[in-house]
């Protein structure tokens, strides 16, 4: 596939960020987060008229973290939070996170090679280091998101979450395509894990397309190799149509 081909100034450009903007790291906070990245995005966004929102596993504040000085439209917690074009922030209402952190800190307790994320709306218990203990952490998730009141289980790549029933990817792209800068655009997705897949779906419905980064089956109608591949298509696209732009005016 070639970005260069796809992009146009009527799309509208939502971004995963683990494991399509930036390579999976051994633990969440071992990211490396590539100098040309940002100023890719920025160069991005302003091609697209401001249509472009990273749409993430992550915290919001994480991913202001990461990307500052850049402060892009994004929906965070796979959509439990989002902020708007304009800057307006809106949180689901977050069910009681009790049982699943008790469940998930348990086990950490007794496995040190664990992690959980704690994020306000949602729990993610990470076994990237223990990965023989993969069956029993999704068990004893599901079992403690079953005591709890409006939560649902996310599988994702070595993490097992507990998150708002309400909330998907899927959902916080439509409502971002609701609003401008994104409405009446063409949405393209890039993801690459099965928490994904509501995202693809939602912009293939809405005729757009998907982009699954890496293996494994998706709903994505296009797919890229790794992280690497997609920076180099979007550093691409910036040095043959943004930086081609101000010329052809
Ligand atoms: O929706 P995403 O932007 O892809 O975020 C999904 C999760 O990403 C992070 O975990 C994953 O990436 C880590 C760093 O590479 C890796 O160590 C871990 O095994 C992966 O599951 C993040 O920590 C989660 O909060 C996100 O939900």
């Amino acid at each position: 596939m070639n970005f260069v081909e796809i992009l146009s100034p009527a799309c509208a450009l939502f971004l995963d960020f683990d494991g399509t903007l930036v390579d999976i790291a051994p633990e969440p906070g071992a990211i490396v987060v590539p100098c040309s990245l940002v100023p890719t995005l920025s160069a991005l966004q302003t091609y697209l008229g401001g249509a472009v929102a990273v749409v993430s596993g992550r915290s919001i504040r994480e991913l202001d973290t990461y990307l500052a000085p850049l402060q892009l439209p994004v929906a965070g917690v796979h959509g439990a939070e989002r902020r708007d074009a304009s800057g307006a922030l809106d949180r689901v209402e977050p069910a009681s996170l009790e049982e699943v952190t008790r469940a998930a800190l348990a086990l950490r307790a007794r496995d040190a090679r664990l992690l959980v994320e704690e994020k306000g709306t949602s729990v993610a218990l990470h076994y990237r280091r223990a990965p023989e203990l993969e069956r029993e952490c999704i068990d004893a998730m599901a079992a403690a998101v079953d005591r709890s009141e409006g939560l649902a289980l996310l599988r994702g790549k070595m993490v097992v979450e507990a998150k708002p029933c309400g909330a998907s990817k899927g959902a916080a792209i439509e409502a971002f395509l609701r609003e401008p800068p994104f409405a009446g655009r063409t949405p393209v997705f890039v993801g690459d894990d099965v928490t994904d897949e509501a995202g693809f779906e939602a912009v293939q419905r809405l005729g757009g397309l998907g982009v699954k980064v890496g293996e494994g089956p998706s709903a994505a109608w296009q797919r890229l190799a790794d992280p690497g591949a997609l920076r180099l298509e979007f550093e691409r696209a910036v040095a043959t149509k943004v930086a081609a732009t101000p010329a052809e005016q």
